[in-house]
C-alpha cells in the first residue's frame, strides 16, 4: 500500500508539530523519517497511523482518503517506542491478541513461535512483560506487530533499547521480513547508522519540516542546507566558515575528505579518537575546527598541514 500526505499540518496549541508536509511513499518501501529530537518524526506516524487529528490537509492510503477514519480502520501496524504492550497478559497472550479471531489459535500460536524464535524472545512466551528488561520488552513488540502481517508498518525507534549486538540482528530482520512481504515500512529514528542502512529513501525532518528528502547516497553526496549537513552522516560533516578558503559563507566538509599531512591549510589536532578501522582526528584551525579520518594515530598537540577534497556549500544562512 501506498501512503501519501497532502498539505499535512498538525498545530498543538502555539507549537507547530507538521507544518505543511508533503510526502508520497510507494507500495513496498522502506521508508525512514530521521530527525532531532522534537522536530514532529513521531507526529508524523501518529498521523498516518490515525491517532492524531490534523490541523490541516489530507491523508491517503493508497488512493482512500482516509484523513477522517479512525486508526481501526486504516490497516496499519504501529510499533511504538515505549511498546504499549499489555502488562497482565502473558508475552503469548501479548502476541495473539492482535490476531484473535482473524487466524486460528494453532496457526497464531504457531506463528508466535516462530516471530519469537527469529527475535530471541522465544523462552519469554509465559512471561508478563514487567518481568523483561526493555530490549526484551521491545522485541515483543516488534513480534506483535509483525502477527498480523500488516501492509503498512509504521515503526517508532523500534530498536532504542537493545544493545549494539541486537540492534544490529533485529535491524537485519526487521529488513528481510519487510523485504520478502513487501511492507510499506516508515520507520522513525534519529540513529544515522540505522538510516543509512534500512532505508530506500530518507526524509530528514527539522522543525515540523522535511528538509531534504532522497536516497542515503543523494543526502550522503548531495547536502542541500546547513542544518542537514550538520546531522547526516556519521560523524555528520564539520561546518566551517568558508573565509579559510577565500569563500563566502559556510561550508560543510566530511571527516573522509579531510586530508591530513599534506595541502596548504595548517592546523593542530586536539583530539584523536580510535573507530576500528581507522582513527577520527579533531583539529583545530583557529576559530574552526574539523574532524578528519586517518589510518594511524596521530599525535594530540602536533602540527599538521591539511586539504579538503571536495566541501558542500557554501549555504545561505
Ligand atoms: N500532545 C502534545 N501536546 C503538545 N505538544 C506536543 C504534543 N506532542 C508533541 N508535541 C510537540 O510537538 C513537537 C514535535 O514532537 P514529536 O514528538 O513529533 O517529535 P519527535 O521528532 O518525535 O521527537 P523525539 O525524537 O524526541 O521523540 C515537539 O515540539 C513537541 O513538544
Amino acid at each position: 500500500m501506498s501512503v501519501r500526505l497532502k498539505s499535512v499540518s498538525k498545530e498543538y496549541r502555539n507549537i507547530k508539530a507538521l507544518d505543511n508536509v508533503n510526502l508520497e511513499i510507494s507500495k513496498g518501501e522502506f521508508f525512514v523519517i530521521l530527525g532531532p529530537s522534537g522536530s514532529g518524526k513521531t507526529t508524523l506516524l501518529r498521523v498516518i497511523a490515525g491517532l492524531e487529528e490534523i490541523t490541516q490537509g489530507n491523508v491517503f492510503i493508497d488512493d482512500d482518503e482516509v484523513t477522517k477514519l479512525p486508526p481501526s480502520r486504516r490497516k496499519v501496524a504501529m510499533v511504538f517506542q515505549n511498546y504499549a504492550l499489555y502488562p497482565h497478559k502473558s508475552v503469548l497472550e501479548n502476541l495473539l491478541m492482535p490476531v484473535e479471531g482473524e487466524m486460528k489459535r494453532d496457526e497464531a500460536s504457531k506463528l508466535a513461535k516462530h516471530l519469537s524464535t527469529l527475535l530471541g524472545i522465544q523462552e519469554y512466551l509465559t512471561s508478563y512483560p514487567s518481568e523483561l528488561s526493555g530490549g526484551q520488552q521491545q522485541r515483543v513488540a516488534l513480534a506483535r506487530a509483525l502477527m498480523k502481517n500488516p501492509k503498512v508498518f509504521l515503526m517508532d525507534e523500534p530498536l532504542s533499547n537493545l544493545d549494539a549486538i541486537q540492534r544490529v540482528s533485529a535491524r537485519k530482520l526487521i529488513k528481510d521480513i519487510q523485504r520478502q512481504n513487501q511492507i510499506t515500512t516508515i520507520y522513525v529514528t534519529h540513529d544515522q547508522v540505522e538510516a543509512m542502512a534500512l532505508a530506500d529513501r530518507v526524509a530528514i525532518m527539522n522543525k515540523g519540516k522535511i528538509v531534504q528528502l532522497g536516497t542515503p547516497e543523494e543526502i550522503y553526496s548531495k547536502v542541500e542546507d546547513e542544518f542537514v549537513a550538520s546531522f547526516f552522516g556519521n560523524p555528520p560533516m564539520s561546518i566551517i566558515n568558508g573565509r579559510i578558503l577565500d569563500i563566502q559563507g559556510q561550508i560543510g566538509v566530511r571527516a573522509e575528505d579531510v586530508e591530513l599531512g599534506q595541502g596548504e591549510l595548517r592546523g593542530r589536532i586536539t583530539d584523536v579518537e580510535f573507530w576500528g578501522d581507522r582513527y577520527l582526528v579533531y583539529v583545530s584551525l583557529g576559530e574552526e575546527e574539523v574532524r578528519a579520518f586517518h589510518p594511524v594515530r596521530l599525535n594530540v598537540g602536533e602540527e599538521i598541514k591539511l586539504r579538503f577534497r571536495k566541501f558542500s556549500g557554501p549555504w545561505k544562512s
